[in-house]
């Protein structure tokens, strides 16, 4: 049978998921001197990779290209149906928050404008506060829209929280975590179940002995 397909998105998480998967035994060699390669698809490699930008891992986990995708819960929020959501591999770890300058008045009745690259976790988190808002779709440094006046506050992710900062931007609200995630194609989950256990398994007890030795 061909090796599994990982989708892996590449960037900010890539480092931190090959070394997880590689403490978890599973062979990522292929990837050690990758330059500009994106797909790998060597015959001797027990697995094969594709390393992409993280809406479309989700995208070839869909469509059956991959098996198994390595994305942000940030992703899969506005992506929210179509794969399998299995495990937490606890790295990535970011929040999604509100934020603005400090004269945002969060409890100002007037409609607002808020700028994000992640509409639908935005829109969902007004409506639960019963809030109808303008959502303008920014597609990164996204820091920048309140400090012109082009959107009231962001919904963004943060990390350190250094970002917002050194653009004089404060947290108003936190609205959830954020951590990558292994996600699995439906029907590579029924035809290669084993496969993709095993692979879980490994997984899981490498985050089990990582959580112990914090
Ligand atoms: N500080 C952080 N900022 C952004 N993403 C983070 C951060 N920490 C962890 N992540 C995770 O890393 C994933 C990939 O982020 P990365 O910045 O590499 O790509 P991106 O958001 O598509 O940006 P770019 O357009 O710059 O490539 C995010 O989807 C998120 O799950
Ligand atoms: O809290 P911090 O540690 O400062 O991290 C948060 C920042 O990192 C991300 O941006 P990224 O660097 O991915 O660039 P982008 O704004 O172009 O998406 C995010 O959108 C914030 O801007």
């Amino acid at each position: 049978m061909k090796p599994l397909m990982i989708a892996l998105t590449k960037g900010r998480i890539e480092k931190e998921a090959v070394k997880l998967l590689s403490a978890a035994g599973i062979d990522c060699q292929v990837l050690a001197d990758k330059r500009r390669q994106l797909v790998f698809t060597e015959k001797k490699s027990p697995y094969h990779f594709l390393l992409a930008k993280a809406p479309d891992v989700t995208t070839y986990v869909k469509h059956g290209i991959a098996d198994i995708g390595i994305v942000g819960k940030d992703t899969l929020l506005e992506d929210l149906y179509g794969y399998y959501e299995m495990l937490d591999l606890e790295i990535g770890k970011c929040r999604f928050s509100l934020a603005s300058v400090a004269d945002f008045d969060p409890d100002d009745y007037k409609r607002k404008t808020i700028a994000t690259k992640y509409p639908t976790v935005t829109e969902d988190f007004f409506q639960k506060k019963g809030e109808d808002i303008n959502i303008i779709k920014i597609e990164g440094s996204v820091e920048i829209a309140p400090l012109v006046n082009l959107a009231d506050a962001i919904v963004d992710i943060v990390e350190t929280g250094s970002t917002l900062k050194e653009n004089g931007l404060k947290v108003f609200e936190d609205i959830c975590p954020i951590s990558t995630r292994l996600i699995v194609n439906k029907a590579a989950l029924k035809r290669r179940r084993k496969e993709i256990f095993r692979l879980i398994d490994q997984l899981e007890e490498e985050i089990i002995e990582r959580r112990q030795r914090i």
